[in-house]
């Protein structure tokens, strides 16, 4: 799946489906996807192997926001990041430079409150679970939306483990002002597991080897 063309096709038949915007990663991919939807597009770039890796330096900012991508999420906690820059400073370069809005990626209270004095643009709960400081799932982390979603004078995005309709509702209802779902639309190896695991352990399941 990991292929620009197939992310492509899947964002397209999201937009068919009635997404109000799309959220992808990669540099061709969101190069793709922008020249083929209309819709509201946040961009990243997941890369290298440390603990920050989403959009993890300014030079992956601005290539992003190079994409047409309208709003550039990067990480937004407060772990050193690899060009040694601070949050604050990759914000303001996306801003003079290239116009476009960000948005932080954060996964607790603290890092929300400082994303949005940082600057940010938007906040989103993405890295809920994701740290090791953070509260573990399994279900999305609505008492972090909806305490940034109330307290932060920016729009909340909430996202990270939403899996299903009802929990994206939850969401906009904790005070989230739009939910990003990844893995429930864009994986199907995963989906397909949670049915596959869910029949296998019922008593009548089969059991696959
Ligand atoms: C932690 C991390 O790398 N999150 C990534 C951020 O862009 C994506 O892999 C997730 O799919 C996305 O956040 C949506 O979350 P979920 O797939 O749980 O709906």
């Amino acid at each position: 799946m990991r292929d620009p063309g197939t992310m492509c096709r899947i964002a397209q038949a999201a937009a068919a489906g009635g997404a109000a915007g799309i959220r992808a990663q990669g540099i061709e991919d969101l190069r793709r996807i922008r020249a083929a939807l209309d819709l509201p597009l946040i961009g990243l770039w997941k890369d290298g192997d440390g603990e920050v890796f989403i959009t993890p330096t300014l030079d992956h900012a601005l290539a992003v926001a190079g994409t047409g991508a309208d709003i550039v999420a990067v990480d937004g906690t407060l772990r050193p990041r690899p060009d040694g820059r601070t949050f604050a400073e990759i914000i303001a370069a996306v801003h003079d430079r290239t116009g476009r809005l960000v948005m932080a990626d954060v996964s607790t209270y603290e890092e929300g409150v400082a994303a949005a004095e940082a600057g940010a643009d938007v906040v989103g709960t993405t890295l809920a679970g994701h740290t090791p400081h953070s509260r573990p799932g399994p279900g999305p982390d609505l008492e972090l939306v909806a305490a940034l979603s109330h307290d932060l004078p920016v729009p909340v995005i909430a996202e990270g483990r939403i899996h299903t309709p009802e929990q994206a509702a939850a969401a906009v209802e904790a005070g989230a002002h739009a939910v990003v779902v990844g893995t429930a639309i864009t994986h199907p190896t995963t989906i397909t597991r949670w049915f596959a695991d869910s029949v296998s352990r019922s008593p009548r399941g089969v059991h696959p080897k």
